[in-house]
């Protein structure tokens, strides 16, 4: 029997570029090249939160964005986009590296807290690692690697959650028994700088996330009293002066009914557990009457398998 190619001529690939909501972000260290050392529990969005990646071969590379968040971009074809710069990176490594076209459909928020950036470059690495036959080159053992050249958020995102993450980021490893939590995604419009969130911390050495309990979570109103009780989001306090609404996001995310509210990442977006995601859209239509201006979306975080298997499973391939 021949072999089944990867893509037949002139198909595209597709992949979901999910947000990423660090559950809880302890800072315990600094390298001394200024890196933070951090321990963080980190989940995915489903497709109610995602950026979408397609690719298709091509006569020569190519890239164009297309969504509503689009215009948060420098420009279509900015040399500066994680996507095209993934893409390069991931050809300096490999043998069969033909020209593609990218698509990148931007529905998250950039500058946001949610690893939108990250997100796309992981599910570009994901698409052209099947169709270049260089799956080797984003591995588990690759992670120090991906971190050290794209970014520090950008191997968690080609593995897919739910992890614990140590290191800068590059220490990754699967947790068990977390349930699906329906959320509530709510950013006030206001960009942060990475590294101005990092810049303005007071205690860069903190304590790590505790053990989770032996038996895991009952339900997620067990894990929402777990991560209340004794986890943080670090970057919280120093975000908060810099971005004052994010105050307003979480008093608003509290009233709405949610289990526990906490902000993710280096800001300013804020996520909402609740119960049910009955409950998180209904908080979600409530919430963009009082707010129009804010950037709010339902979404169930953890729902799914890893992205990786997901893409493996072939789930996510469409025809051109
Ligand atoms: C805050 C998080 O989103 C938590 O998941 C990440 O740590 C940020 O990851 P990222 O945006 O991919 O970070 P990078 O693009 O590698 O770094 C941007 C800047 O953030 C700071 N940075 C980032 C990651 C880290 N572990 N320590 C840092 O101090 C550095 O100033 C760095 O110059
Ligand atoms: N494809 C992309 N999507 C979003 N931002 C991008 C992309 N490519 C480059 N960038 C740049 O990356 C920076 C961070 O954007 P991103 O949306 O990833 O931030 P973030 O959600 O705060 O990330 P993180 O949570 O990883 O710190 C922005 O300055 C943006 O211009």
């Amino acid at each position: 029997m021949p072999e089944i190619p990867v893509s037949p001529p002139g198909a595209s690939l597709e992949d979901l570029a999910p947000a990423k909501i660090n559950l809880c972000l302890h800072v315990t260290g600094r390298r001394a090249d200024g890196y933070h050392l951090l321990d963080s529990l980190v989940v995915f969005a489903d497709s109610d939160a995602a950026d979408r990646i397609a690719v298709a071969p091509s006569d020569t590379d190519r890239f164009c964005v297309n969504g509503p968040e689009a215009s948060g971009l420098e420009s279509d074809n900015s040399a500066g986009n994680l996507v095209t710069t993934a893409r390069d990176w991931l050809r300096a490594q490999s043998d069969t590296a033909s020209p593609v076209a990218l698509t990148l459909d931007k529905n998250l928020p950039v500058a946001s807290g949610i690893g939108g950036g990250s997100a796309d470059a992981g599910a570009t690495l994901r698409l052209l690692a099947r169709l270049w036959s260089a799956e080797a080159a984003i591995g588990a053992d690759r992670s120090e690697a991906i971190c050290n050249a794209l970014g520090a958020d950008i191997a968690m995102c080609v593995h897919g959650g739910p992890l614990r993450v140590r290191g800068i980021g590059e220490r990754l490893d699967p947790v068990a028994g977390l349930p699906a939590l329906p959320a509530l995604l709510v950013n006030p419009r206001v960009a942060v700088a990475t590294p101005s969130a990092f810049a303005a911390l007071q205690d860069r050495d903190n304590t790590p996330v505790p053990a989770m309990p032996d038996g895991g979570f009952a339900d997620i109103g067990a894990l929402a009293d777990w991560l209340s009780a004794g986890t943080r989001n670090d970057l919280a306090s120093p975000a908060r002066q810099l971005v004052p609404a994010i105050d307003d996001v979480l008093g608003a995310l509290r009233s709405s009914g949610a289990l526990m509210a906490r902000m993710s990442g280096s800001g300013a977006t804020c996520f909402g557990l609740f119960t049910t995601r009955k409950q998180a859209v209904d908080a979600a239509e409530t919430m963009a009457g009082a707010r129009p201006d804010w950037w709010i979306r339902a979404t169930i975080l953890n729902a799914d398998t890893p992205v990786r298997n997901r893409a493996e499973q072939g789930e996510a391939h469409v025809e051109a």
